[in-house]
């Protein structure tokens, strides 16, 4: 079985208080993107695990792996091969790892009939990482608590060109929270998401931009650009480090931006 693993973009986020237990509850709008990982599941002898494609830095098991082992615990699973093809960057806050979990949960659910609902397997899901469980409805929402409690919204940015850049910083989503001071929200993301996207700009922050770009000026500079290349919004996404902007026409001359970074054109499959 194959599936696409497809990446996120948050539309605005707000990082609006620390908890007890060292997360962070925040307010944001997830956009699912095209622009894909490929995760295949094959029946096997054993369960093995393997990736090509990017480099995928070590940091302890494959999330494929974890997704696995997870389900594995509670139920008893027939063994398969997963084969991950790494397309979306990684440390850029386009939620590339969280998104092959969630489907490997979901390609997991289909194979062993094991009748997961949806709210199962978002809480499996949230053992994972915060921005799992987005990846299970897919769908645009509002997020908050740690970004694992959603309300749907009605969001359709198809019309428009999205364009991402990445450029070579690897940003941990751990580190950026460390540096982060919560703030009471002073603005209501889900109104502000049905203004016209030309007015977004002067309302939807991304609170860990301030911090990073003080970090990596080139971040802010990609931003800039994206907006004199006529974006009607550019934000970084997540904890970054990739930017996305939003544009209105298909032609944009991107040439002097390849210098900086690695450019992704979202396309349908
Ligand atoms: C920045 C976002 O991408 C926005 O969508 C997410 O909040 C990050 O989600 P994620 O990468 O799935 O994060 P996790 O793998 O769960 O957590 C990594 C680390 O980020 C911090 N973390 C994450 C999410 C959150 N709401 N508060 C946090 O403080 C914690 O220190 C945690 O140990
Ligand atoms: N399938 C995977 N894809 C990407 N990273 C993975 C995967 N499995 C485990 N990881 C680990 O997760 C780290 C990336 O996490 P981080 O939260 O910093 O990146 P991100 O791209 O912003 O978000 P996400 O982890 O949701 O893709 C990698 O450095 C790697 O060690």
């Amino acid at each position: 079985m194959l599936s696409f693993a497809n990446a996120k973009i948050n539309l605005g986020l707000l990082v609006t208080e620390k908890r007890d237990d060292g997360y962070h509850n925040i307010e944001t709008v997830f956009y699912p993107i095209k622009l894909y990982d490929v995760v295949e599941i094959t029946a096997s002898d054993s369960f093995s695990f393997r990736s090509d494609g990017l480099f995928i830095p070590q940091g302890g098991a494959n999330l494929c792996e974890k997704a696995w082992q997870l389900l594995s615990a509670d139920f008893e699973l027939n063994p398969v091969r997963i084969h991950l093809l790494k397309n979306i960057p990684i440390g850029a806050g386009l939620g590339g790892g969280s998104s092959d979990a969630a489907h490997v949960l979901i390609l997991l659910n289909q194979l062993n009939g094991l009748n997961l609902t949806t709210a199962q397997l978002e809480d499996y899901a949230a053992k994972l990482g915060a921005d799992c469980p987005f990846f299970i409805e897919n769908t645009p929402a509002f997020a908050s608590g740690t970004g694992t409690t959603f309300a749907p919204i009605a969001l359709d940015l198809s019309k428009y060109r999205i364009i991402i850049i990445k450029p070579d910083i690897h940003i941990s989503t751990a580190e950026a929270y460390q540096h982060i001071t919560p703030q009471i929200p002073t603005i209501d993301i889900q109104r502000v998401i049905r203004l016209p996207i030309q007015e977004w700009k002067y309302h939807l922050t991304n609170d860990f931009e301030l911090g990073l770009f003080r970090e990596y000026p080139l971040i802010e500079k990609i931003k800039h650009k994206l907006y004199e290349k006529g974006a009607l919004y550019a934000s970084m996404s997540g904890s970054g480090s990739a930017v996305f902007g939003i544009f209105e026409h298909e032609e944009i001359d991107l040439t002097d931006l390849q210098e900086i970074g690695n450019i992704y054109y979202p396309v349908e499959l």
